[in-house]
């Protein structure tokens, strides 16, 4: 039987919803598995992050043709999400080739039963089209909920601690396509020369102006066919994260830790600006990471790295008081990246935040006595929580007196900053939203051991 991208995007958000596994993740897997041409890879990935990201809009849309929504199977809602997507936001799809494809697939589900009611309620959509979206001006709660896809209680989270415009350019920005941008290997090529070698193949590509090595790729492309690859002459990384080594500032000769280190996107750059000649230990406490830490390395052609699975919240006593410099790139929330990760808005909780916050802060703990006199710590996280970043690093500071803030402007991108990130970064600390630099959200802290 010809495959279908229809019939994968289905297998992949089946897998996503039953399994909890990583929508991007579960692609990848799929797509290696799959013949499909690179257009219908392209589909498969649309439509699976698509409908992820527009969730509960598809739902409440879905919702407004079932007479007893609750009663609808899961496999059904499913199915109809997919063909509600195509219908509400794929211009480029055909109403009766969406409906129709849809109807051949509810054959295939439980036991064919519903092939009527997906027909019915898609007719339905294609002649109507209306749905009574909440309102922004009358009700923007419900419209950030519904309209935009996110859990209620984030929402409300993000408007009592950034205001409805902001809550809302937070919302919107996640459901936006993420850009692929790459960081140049300085230890193999520099910027110019590899944005040559890109311009002789066609790969549409600029310098980013986040970091010297920075590229943003126009469009999607294949990473492992593009020039260089193999060579090692660049890795994909966004555009927040390659702020964080220069921040670090780690010198030649020096020791330096990169304590959660998988899969080794930073490490690999703190290498490259060291040059390869400091010790770098990289560790996370996941054994089964430490494979992607060596691949990266290996690829990027880095020595320097010393690899170990290492709970940092116990670290290895004999590197007390010896260490310059260390990074905490935390296990976090990750909700500055849900643009990436559109899954991750239904499954995270509260709870996991007030979990995550409590580690981040052994964390922390378990690795401020490495620190020499005059060290430097930085503290990031990919996500937009308070609690686990200014509140993070004002506990540690509480707690810990003999660190200070330390002085961050000089280590940051020439970026236009507002008054208001003007005033954070004075204090030591930048929280990066989202949709202010078109990148992921991230938030970074330096300090110093006095
Ligand atoms: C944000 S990710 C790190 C990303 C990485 N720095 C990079 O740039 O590629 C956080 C990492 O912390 C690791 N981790 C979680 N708990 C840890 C612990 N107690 N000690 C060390 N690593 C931990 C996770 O396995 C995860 O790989």
């Amino acid at each position: 039987m010809k495959e279908s991208a229809r019939q994968w995007a289905y297998q992949v958000l089946a897998a996503v919803e039953e399994r909890q596994a990583y929508a991007n993740l579960q692609l990848s897997h799929v797509l290696n598995k799959s013949n499909l041409a690179r257009m219908d890879r392209a589909f498969v990935t649309e439509l699976v992050l698509g409908v992820l990201r527009r969730q509960n809009a598809l739902d409440f849309a879905i919702n407004c043709f079932l007479d007893r929504p609750g009663k609808l199977p899961k496999e059904i809602r499913r199915l109809l999400r997919l063909g509600f997507y195509q219908v509400l936001f794929l211009d480029r799809v055909p109403d009766a080739v969406a409906s129709n494809e849809t109807v051949e697939q509810a054959k295939g589900l439980a036991k064919g039963k519903f092939v009527s009611l997906v027909n019915g309620v898609l007719r339905q959509l294609v002649r109507k089209r209306e749905i009574p979206w909440p309102s922004w001006d009358k009700n923007p709660i419900d419209y950030l909920v519904v309209v935009e896809s996110h859990p209620q209680w984030l929402v409300e989270r993000w408007v009592k601690q950034y205001g409805l415009e902001k809550a809302r350019a937070i919302c919107e920005w996640n459901n936006k396509p993420a850009t692929v941008t790459l960081r140049t290997n300085l230890l193999r090529r520099d910027r110019k020369r590899l944005l040559e070698d890109f311009a002789k193949e066609d790969v549409e590509a600029n310098a980013s102006p986040f970091s010297p090595q920075g590229i943003t790729l126009k469009g999607s492309s294949a990473i492992t066919a593009l020039p260089g690859f193999l060579e090692g002459l660049f890795t994909v990384q966004d555009e927040s994260s390659m702020v964080i080594a220069p921040i670090v500032a780690p010198q030649e000769g020096e020791i330096i830790v990169d304590a959660c280190a998988a899969p080794g996107g930073k490490t690999t750059h703190l290498a490259e600006l060291s040059n390869d000649k400091a010790i770098i230990h990289a560790w996370d406490i996941h054994p089964h990471k430490m494979g992607l830490i060596r691949q990266n390395c290996e690829r990027l052609g880095v020595k320097s790295v010393k690899i170990k699975a290492i709970d940092a919240q116990k670290p290895p006593e004999e590197l007390i008081g010896k260490v310059d410099r260390i990074l905490v790139d935390a296990p976090c929330s990750g909700l500055g990246v849900l643009r990436r990760k559109p899954e991750l808005r239904y499954r995270l909780t509260e709870k996991d935040i007030d979990s995550l916050r409590n580690l981040q802060s052994k964390i922390l703990d378990g690795l401020a006595p490495l620190l020499k006199p005059g060290g430097t710590l930085v503290y990031s996280t990919c996500t937009i929580e308070p609690e686990e970043n200014f509140q993070q690093v004002k506990d540690f500071l509480q707690r810990h007196q003999e660190f200070e803030r330390d002085e961050l402007m000089p280590y940051l991108p020439p970026l236009e900053f507002s008054e208001e990130e003007k005033r954070q970064i004075e204090k030591g600390f930048w929280q990066i939203l989202p949709y202010r630099y078109h990148s992921d959200g991230f938030f970074v802290a330096r300090l110093r051991r006095k």
